[in-house]
């Protein structure tokens, strides 16, 4: 049997921890020797998921919200140790960000399965990053988003801190460093992607973000007014929906292996949901950094349904017909 550790925060998400503790444990156990390791206010899932590569595991299970999946994952980068994601939090971007279900059962699934894939990571100012980095508008929107108001709202109370934040917006002026070429131009809002979910709609210029393509998407979102603040991320939003890249004035996006940010005045950042300082900042990919257990996207989307129609038979062909 292969060896694992399982990261479990007790206080991540609105569930029963203990019971879903208990589901996770028993599921996993049909494959895996695994040990578990509750995280604690002094305890992260950082010490813990370091503790668990210097043990030399052959698997990394973590349950939590995005902060505890985000630590662990970063602990496992370019190690090729696989990482196994039951997500329990309130946005649980990591997890839809890469398409891994976030019910607990069908998450411990895709586990059991053990198939994995390796996924582009980056570093940001030599931060590890998994999925991305926000400039100006989602790095202040994250500071809004109280913990008290996570809790009573679940993802509207980022929403909620967005439409707030959108009563003073706030232009600042950037200068853009590709692998080939420096762009200058104003704008409200940063992000630099290797991975998102849809609901991170500043990330969603491009639609469709390859999450293996050894190439980071950056997506500028400049705005003249608050009207036209509401119609591009309306616009974004759809783009993520439609998989239909963004075609507005006010957006625009770009890919490259590597950015540096300036901007003027100096804007708040955001790595994968964790204030992490200010501009300026230099962000690298780094090719197929983090081995994860899931499905190989394209293998989930369906190409047949039949089951479930009334008096259904079906026979194989003669072969010579
Ligand atoms: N046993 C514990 N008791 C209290 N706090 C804990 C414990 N274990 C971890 N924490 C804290 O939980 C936070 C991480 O929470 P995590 O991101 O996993 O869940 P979440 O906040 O519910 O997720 P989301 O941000 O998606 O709502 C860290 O601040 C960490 O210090």
């Amino acid at each position: 049997m292969q060896t694992a550790h399982l990261i479990f925060n007790p206080v991540a998400g609105q569930g029963n921890a203990e019971q879903e503790l208990a589901l996770i444990q028993e599921l996993l156990s049909k494959k895996f020797d695994f040990k578990t390791h509750l995280t604690t206010p002094e305890i992260g899932a950082d010490d813990l998921a370091k503790q668990a590569v210097q043990q030399g595991v052959d698997a990394l299970f973590v349950s939590g919200g995005d902060g505890t999946v985000s630590t662990a994952a970063t602990a496992v980068i370019r190690t090729g140790i696989p990482l196994g994601v039951i997500a329990r939090g309130t946005a649980n971007a990591f997890a839809n960000a890469l398409g891994i279900p976030t019910g607990i059962e069908a998450a411990c699934e895709v586990i059991l399965k053990q198939q994995t894939k390796t996924v582009d990571v980056a570093f940001c100012n030599h931060l590890p990053m998994v999925l991305l980095a926000g400039i100006g508008f989602e790095a202040e929107t994250v500071q809004l988003a109280s913990r008290e108001a996570k809790n009573r709202f679940g993802i509207l109370a980022y929403i909620l801190a967005g439409l707030r934040k959108l009563q003073t917006l706030e232009q600042f002026e950037a200068e853009v460093e590709t692998d080939d070429r420096v762009i200058s131009f104003t704008a409200s809002a940063l992000t630099i992607a290797n991975a998102a979910p849809a609901t991170s709609v500043l990330a969603q210029g491009p639609a469709g973000l390859i999450v293996d393509d050894g190439l980071l998407d950056l997506t500028i979102v400049a705005p003249a007014n608050r009207t036209s603040a509401i119609a591009a991320t309306y616009h974004l939003l759809q783009s993520a929906l439609s998989g239909n890249p963004a075609e507005r004035d006010d957006v625009g996006y770009v890919r490259s292996k590597r950015f540096k940010v300036t901007t003027h005045p100096p804007q708040k950042v955001v790595v994968d949901g964790e204030m992490v300082g200010t501009t300026p900042i230099e962000v690298e990919c780094v090719p197929a950094g983090l081995t994860v257990f899931m499905q190989d996207p394209e293998a989930e989307i369906p190409t047949e349904k039949l089951e479930g129609l009334p008096d259904l038979v079906i026979e194989p062909k003669d072969s010579e017909n």
